[in-house]
């Protein structure tokens, strides 16, 4: 069964406000997203990549793998406006309905292979399988009254990627049009009615999203 792996990073960044997007900053001399890459490499043998980027971004990356001598084979295609567009355009290279896809963000290179072999064992059997973690933390609910209250944790979990699916039912799923909820694949999956499955994720895998997550993701490197 043919294993695809699209990995996003069609996003500008904004909440980091550095002079590049943070997909292509350095952590350890080399860029975010090619870490991210060669971590599914190293995963599953013979695994298919789709990158997505801005299309205007395709002689800048271009440019970074020469420099890097950075040799994976995997295919890019150009990003769209919301991270929803993005995955949309790296199913759309999928040349195929058979199959298992590993959606994941470019700006989570902490991934660990067993969650990634984990992801894909899960999505043959189930249709699909998302990373999560518990919560350390205590948590409240804001309400509109400008109080709070309790929730049990127990019962909460935060959301990683990756989000592996069977190719042929999130290819159906991403058919619909956007909608505000959408806030990553599996939210787009069970719209369509299908319940998704939970596997465990990694506590260190963090989606790099401000400056201070760069300077955790040197330290997380250097370990
Ligand atoms: N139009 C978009 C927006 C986001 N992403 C990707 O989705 C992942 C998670 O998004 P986020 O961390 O929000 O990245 P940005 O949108 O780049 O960041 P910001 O919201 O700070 O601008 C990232 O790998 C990002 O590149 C994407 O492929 N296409
Ligand atoms: C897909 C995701 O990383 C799961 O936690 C998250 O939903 C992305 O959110 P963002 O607002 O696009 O960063």
């Amino acid at each position: 069964m043919n294993k695809y792996a699209v990995i996003v990073a069609g996003g500008s960044g904004t909440r980091m406000g550095a002079p590049m997007p943070k997909q292509y900053l350095p952590i350890g001399g080399m860029p975010v997203l090619m870490h991210t890459l060669r971590k599914f490499v190293r995963a599953v043998f013979n695994i298919k990549l789709i990158l997505v980027i801005p299309a205007n971004d395709f002689e800048l990356w271009t440019e970074l793998c020469e420099q890097h001598q950075f040799q994976i084979p995997h295919q890019v295609v150009a990003g769209g406006k919301s991270r929803f567009q993005s995955v949309k355009n790296g199913l759309n290279m999928i040349p195929d309905h058979e199959g298992l896809v590993a959606i994941h963000d470019g700006v989570r290179p902490f991934v660990e292979a067993e969650v990634i072999q984990s992801s894909y064992e899960v999505a043959a059997k189930s249709g699909s399988a998302i990373a999560v973690v518990a919560l350390k933390d205590s948590i409240r609910k804001l309400q509109d009254d400008g109080k709070s209250v309790f929730q049990e944790r127990q019962y909460f979990r935060l959301v990683q990627t990756p989000q592996t699916f069977q190719v042929s039912k999130i290819k159906k799923a991403f058919e619909v049009p956007e909608l505000h909820t959408f806030t990553d694949d599996a939210t787009v999956y069970e719209h369509q009615g299908w319940q998704v499955e939970l596997i465990a994720g990694n506590l260190e895998n963090i989606k790099i999203t401000t400056p201070e997550d760069l300077e955790y993701a040197e330290f997380l490197l250097r370990k």
